[in-house]
């Protein structure tokens, strides 16, 4: 019989992942699997449960929860030799990654995906020896990011992040930021550097709408010191899916970048809160391979 893990984090988007435990169950049950399910307490536990479950044999692995949950999930796959497959049920606030693979963001639907026998290719960032799975910024933009409390996301949804993001663009602050890439160096005085492995970042589809979850690429943004004006320009930009045109957006793929920077500066990875600067960013193309709807 195959072996499932159901990695569940109940304080996820609007707190209704356990509402959801028996019909995930009942669907990997009928679609032949034996399937375990744990509750995450707080962070590590996706990455220990998954990690443990790997080296279990595991032949599936499902994380039920938003974007940091299974960010933490894919840590668990680290190192691994054999690696099992990734089942994404979307509770969270903003699902990023679900959006940018398409998978179905009704959770139902997304259960019944489960038992889908098709799988998708994913490239996983690398950043200081810790996974990513969808996106990487740094500067002053980011840490606002990481100021959304989890009662205003229970509360408020997606719109937690904008209240916040709209609060800094009033007053954007820039710290200068060292980027390297091959033989290629940007310096600039920046609010924010993004490096995205897909096109869905904070809810924003077409932020990168170049970047396909298994092109082998990190697509790179550098925002320079902005004007209120400019700021709102970028702001229609990004909307319109065009930020990489903007005359104060620097855009580049790469494989392999660093950023660096003399003032500190703090990261966010996935949504989640990361380390300060210096970063190194690299990634292992399709190394994941993610259970998709039939139609895929
Ligand atoms: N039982 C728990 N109670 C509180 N926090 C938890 C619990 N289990 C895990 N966590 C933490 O929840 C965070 C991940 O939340 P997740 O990203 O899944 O939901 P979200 O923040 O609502 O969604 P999004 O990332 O889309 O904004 C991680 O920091 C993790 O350590």
């Amino acid at each position: 019989m195959k072996s499932a893990l159901l990695i569940i984090n109940p304080s996820s988007g609007r707190e209704e992942a356990l509402g959801y435990v028996h019909q995930a169950e009942r669907v990997l049950r009928d679609a032949g699997y034996e399937a375990e399910i744990k509750q995450t307490g707080g962070v590590g536990d996706a990455t220990r449960f998954c990690l443990s479950a790997c080296e279990a044999g595991a032949d599936l692995v499902v994380s039920i929860g938003g974007d940091g949950t299974l960010h933490e999930t894919i840590n668990g796959l680290r190192g691994q030799s054999r690696l099992p497959r990734l089942g994404i049920v979307p509770l969270g606030t903003v699902n990023d990654f679900a959006r940018a693979l398409h998978l179905p963001l009704d959770p139902s639907e997304a259960i019944r995906t489960l038992a889908s026998p098709h799988t998708r290719p994913v490239d996983v960032g690398v950043m200081n020896g810790q996974l990513f799975i969808n996106v990487v910024a740094a500067g002053t933009l980011a840490e606002s990011l990481s100021a959304v409390t989890p009662g205003d996301k229970s509360r408020m949804g997606a719109f937690a992040y904008v209240k916040e993001g709209v609060k800094e663009l009033a007053s954007p602050t820039s710290h200068p930021l060292i980027i390297r890439t091959g033989g290629r160096e940007w310096t600039a005085d920046s609010p924010l550097f993004l490096a995205a492995l897909t096109n869905s970042v904070g809810g924003f589809e077409r932020l990168a709408p170049d970047a396909e979850v298994d092109d082998g690429l990190l697509h790179c943004f550098l925002v320079r010191d902005l004007s209120l004006l400019r700021t709102l320009t970028a702001g229609l930009s990004l909307l319109f899916g065009n930020l990489k045109n903007h005359p104060d957006v620097t855009y580049f793929t790469a494989k392999e970048v660093s950023v660096t920077s003399s003032a500190p500066v703090r990261t966010n990875v996935d949504g989640e809160d990361g380390p300060p600067l210096p970063i190194s960013l690299s990634l292992l193309p399709r190394r994941i391979s993610v259970v998709v709807p039939a139609s895929d």
